[in-house]
């Protein structure tokens, strides 16, 4: 019998975060009073700190420099119990670094991404760790260079391993290959799915069926304050956001993505496992914290019935 999967490899990005609230609606061209913080974030690193904090096992391969920041977050990683292995460091390139400019009402005005390093995560460094993904289900965010990420897919498809990818942004999106097919689950917000497309008008329920057409197995659209779509052969579900009273919308969808994988490692479906994964964003949009240190699968599973939005009828996709 094949072993049961208990654990996700999260590939992609680890940086610093700074980040700045301005106490009055941002004007630009001019210095704005803020209040500020550090910590650590990355998408994959984010995605990985969430899973471990709901009980599944996390790794992470990512890359950090040789220096006090990047040395910090290989502790932390170890602190939170997630799996180190598969880290590098650079001695060419500073940590990652992500600034983030909020305004009053904890909407993301500016960000700012010095990711350089990321560009040795190359797909040699991956196959340090591909012995253990036969054993594992893979996340990959698009922080990893377009050659990484067309390795990467390659390889789910030939080896037939799940593997889940998030978008990042509308310029990191364009990074993967055309042809999706070898992606289980791509997770993205409209306007990524836009950018990737090359569709700049189109509704979310055609792009969730375009994107199934070029080939991934299952895709979760987010919609910010409007919730989400799921997609699979099978049909089409909106779910609606769970009401939040927003603090800062930093890392709401890295939760939504750890609590999916975490709900679907335990068998549930797709559309249950994202309501789950509304929760989990809501959580993380009230709190000032990119993950919160709170976070957990019972709080989640009480909270589920008290808070998800409705689950709208499924379409044929
Ligand atoms: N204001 C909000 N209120 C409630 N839930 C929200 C809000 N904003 C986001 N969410 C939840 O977070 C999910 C992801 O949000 P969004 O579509 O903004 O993704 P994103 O742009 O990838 O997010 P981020 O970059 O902030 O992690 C949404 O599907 C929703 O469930
Ligand atoms: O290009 C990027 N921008 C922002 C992030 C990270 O997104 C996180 C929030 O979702 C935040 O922690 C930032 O570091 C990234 O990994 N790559």
């Amino acid at each position: 019998m094949e072993p049961e999967i208990v654990r996700v490899i999260c590939i992609g990005g680890a940086a610093v975060d700074r980040k700045y609230r301005a106490m009055e609606p941002i004007q630009p061209g001019t210095s704005n009073p803020v209040s500020s913080g550090r910590s650590f974030g990355g998408v994959a690193r984010n995605v990985g700190e969430n899973i471990a904090r709901l009980g599944a096992g996390a790794a992470l391969i990512s890359i950090v420099g040789n220096d006090e920041n990047g040395h910090a977050m290989l502790d932390d990683l170890k602190r939170l119990g997630i799996g180190t292995n598969g880290m590098a460091i650079s001695e060419r390139q500073a940590t990652a670094e992500y600034v983030a400019v909020l305004q009053p009402d904890g909407e993301l005005a500016l960000g700012l991404a010095n990711m350089a390093v990321f560009d040795e995560l190359t797909p040699a460094l991956l196959r340090r760790s591909e012995a253990e993904f036969a054993s594992s289900w893979l996340f990959a965010d698009c922080n990893l260079p377009s050659e990484t990420l067309h390795a990467l897919v390659d390889l789910a498809r030939g080896r037939s391993l799940m593997l889940a990818v998030d978008a990042v942004s509308t310029p990191k999106v364009t990074r993967l290959p055309r042809d999706l097919t070898g992606i289980g689950l791509f997770f993205l917000n409209l306007d990524e799915a836009r950018a990737f497309l090359e569709a700049p008008d189109t509704a979310p329920d055609a792009a969730a069926r375009a994107l199934l057409a070029q080939g991934a197995e299952r895709i979760v659209l987010t919609l910010g304050a409007n919730g989400l779509l799921v997609a699979d052969r099978t049909g089409i579900a909106r779910i609606g956001a769970t009401q939040a009273r927003i603090v800062d919308a930093t890392g709401a969808g890295d939760s939504l993505i750890a609590a999916t994988l975490v709900a679907m490692l335990r068998g549930r479906p797709l559309d249950e496992a994202a309501r789950l994964g509304t929760v989990a964003a809501a959580l993380t949009v009230e709190s000032p914290s990119s993950v919160r240190p709170d976070l957990s699968l019972a709080l989640l599973e009480t909270l589920l019935p008290l808070r998800a939005g409705p689950v709208r009828e499924r379409e044929p996709s």
